[in-house]
């Protein structure tokens, strides 16, 4: 679903690669932890996943395309395939929960059929039925987060990153944000997180992989965060 062949990534008038001969492959329906300390590469890892960089040298492919060689008028056809959440949830403060969730919806072109079918259903998935007409700012932050994920989720798409997603939640509230970053998995949906939660990667034991200083240190099948940060 996602492959890196021989991945650096040097930003522009920077010495040292953000990411330096990364080769990985991540399988559909797979559940990923990115790990490592602050500066160490996930988020560009993850921004070349959804192609808002580029690799300096290597390919990256994403659902078996090298997306590094899509014309620009494809990358959203590519971007509809991918959901993303971020540690801030990125809302629309002035739509409500609903026009939210059907905003990412109507931007691709969906019939006002289809949204009234899948914005309640993605909402109940969620458990926020019955908040569809509030605004975000009346949301706890633990609700808010399910917003954005029904939002990242609606389109169903086969890819969902996570940018710390639990970053801004407390820990009980994290633990429900994971419940339903797992129930979204078990559709076959591939999850990839980034995350500084030591507690929830520990509890969770899924593909752990490391990085440090751009590098792939260690990538383990059902592991642990493993390291004092
Ligand atoms: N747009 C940019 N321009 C120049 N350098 C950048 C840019 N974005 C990231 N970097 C550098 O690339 C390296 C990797 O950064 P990256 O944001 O990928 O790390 P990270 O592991 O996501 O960190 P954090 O956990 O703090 O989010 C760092 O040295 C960072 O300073």
């Amino acid at each position: 679903m996602i492959r890196f062949d021989k991945v650096t990534k040097t930003y522009p008038g920077q010495k040292r690669p953000a990411l330096q001969g990364l080769d990985l492959e991540i399988e559909k329906g797979e559940f990923v932890f990115l790990v490592g300390a602050s500066g160490s590469g996930k988020s560009t890892f993850l921004r070349l996943v959804l192609r808002e960089t580029r690799p300096s040298t290597g390919r990256v492919y994403v659902a078996g395309k090298e997306i590094n060689k899509l014309s620009s008028w494809k990358v959203p056809k590519l971007r509809r395939q991918v959901g993303t959440v971020f540690q801030d949830f990125r809302l629309l403060p002035n739509k409500t929960v609903t026009e939210n969730v059907a905003f990412a919806l109507q931007v691709i072109g969906k019939s006002r059929h289809e949204i009234d079918k899948l914005v309640p259903e993605t909402l109940e998935m969620v458990d926020l039925q019955g908040k569809g007409h509030r605004m975000p700012d009346e949301l706890s932050g633990g609700e808010q987060q399910r917003v954005a994920i029904a939002r990242a989720f609606v389109n169903r798409p086969m890819i969902l990153i996570a940018d710390e997603p639990t970053g801004n939640l407390d820990p009980a509230t994290s633990v429900g944000i994971m419940k339903l970053l797992d129930r979204i998995n078990r559709t076959d949906t591939t999850v990839v997180m980034a995350t500084h939660d030591s507690t929830i990667v520990d509890q969770m034991r899924k593909r752990v992989i490391e990085l440090d200083d751009g590098h792939i240190v260690r990538d383990e099948a059902r592991g642990i965060y493993g390291y004092q940060s």
